[in-house]
């Protein structure tokens, strides 16, 4: 975990990281680090700026102001994308795409290849990838045949084909039936044991709750509060529990 790593530089670090989109401030001086081996999950209400700090963390929003880096080193000087795995908020308009589920999730590999083709060792790394999600059987259905679940699962795939150090997951279990939950949040479980860093965006903790190092809270562009979780390590979500139980609530939303 992070402490036998302090002279590590963080995986992801944001000092004062501010964005607008259109006219509208949506992030207003975000701090945030994840740590080598660390799981951070990001909370808050809808509309609070999760999406966007994540999105501005892989580069895909510019920021107006502030420092990010990656591995240590800034996000504008940062090439090594194979080092990251960015699964994006669930979204069915990829669903359109004539592509394969084994295509899609090759995807994942392409920032290791560069311009060389897919190789063995590939393929057996995008068929891990689908065991691990539950879809080795669709491997060869298109993507517009798939449920929103699934194509849900088929991203979180791509993202895990990469073998990446940092993943950074926006609601990645969003629209995932119970059973499927469970199993990729296995398939985080073992990432995290082979000391994978990660960042994530919640609603709820649900079966996710025993990984989690520490949560951060936004509210309206800003973090409202750092939490460990060791509390909330007893209170997993077990789909095959009671069903009457209740999940892990952030708080924010009930
Ligand atoms: N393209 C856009 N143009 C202008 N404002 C936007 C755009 N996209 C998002 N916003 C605004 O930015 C704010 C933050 O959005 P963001 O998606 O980061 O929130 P979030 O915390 O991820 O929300 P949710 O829980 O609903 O996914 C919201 O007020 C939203 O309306």
């Amino acid at each position: 975990m992070a402490d036998e790593h302090t002279t590590a530089p963080p995986v992801l670090s944001l000092r004062g990281v501010t964005a607008s989109l259109g006219a509208r401030r949506v992030l207003r001086g975000i701090d945030l680090t994840v740590g080598r081996g660390e799981v951070v999950a990001l909370l808050g209400a809808n509309g609070s700026g999760k999406s966007t700090t994540v999105r501005t963390a892989v580069g895909q929003v510019a920021a107006s102001g502030g420092e990010t880096e990656l591995f240590g080193t800034p996000l504008r000087r940062f090439r090594q994308w194979w080092r990251v795995g960015y699964v994006p908020q669930r979204s069915t308009a990829a669903a359109g795409v004539p592509a394969t589920v084994r295509e899609v999730v090759s995807a994942g590999r392409l920032a290791r290849r560069r311009l060389r083709p897919l190789g063995r060792g590939d393929r057996a790394a995008v068929h891990r990838a689908l065991e691990l999600v539950g879809l080795a059987d669709r491997a060869g259905d298109s993507v517009s045949a798939l449920s929103g679940g699934q194509h849900q699962r088929v991203l979180i795939a791509r993202a895990l084909a990469g073998d990446p150090e940092l993943l950074v997951m926006d609601e990645p279990l969003a629209g995932v039936d119970l059973l499927s939950q469970s199993v990729l949040a296995d398939a985080l479980r073992a990432q995290v044991a082979r000391g994978v860093s990660v960042l994530l965006v919640l609603h709820e903790l649900g079966p996710l709750a025993p990984l989690i190092d520490r949560t951060v809270v936004l509210h309206d562009g800003r973090v409202e509060r750092v939490e460990g979780t060791a509390h909330l390590h007893d209170q997993a979500c077990h789909p095959h529990g009671d069903p009457a139980a209740e999940p892990t609530r952030t708080g924010l939303l009930t």
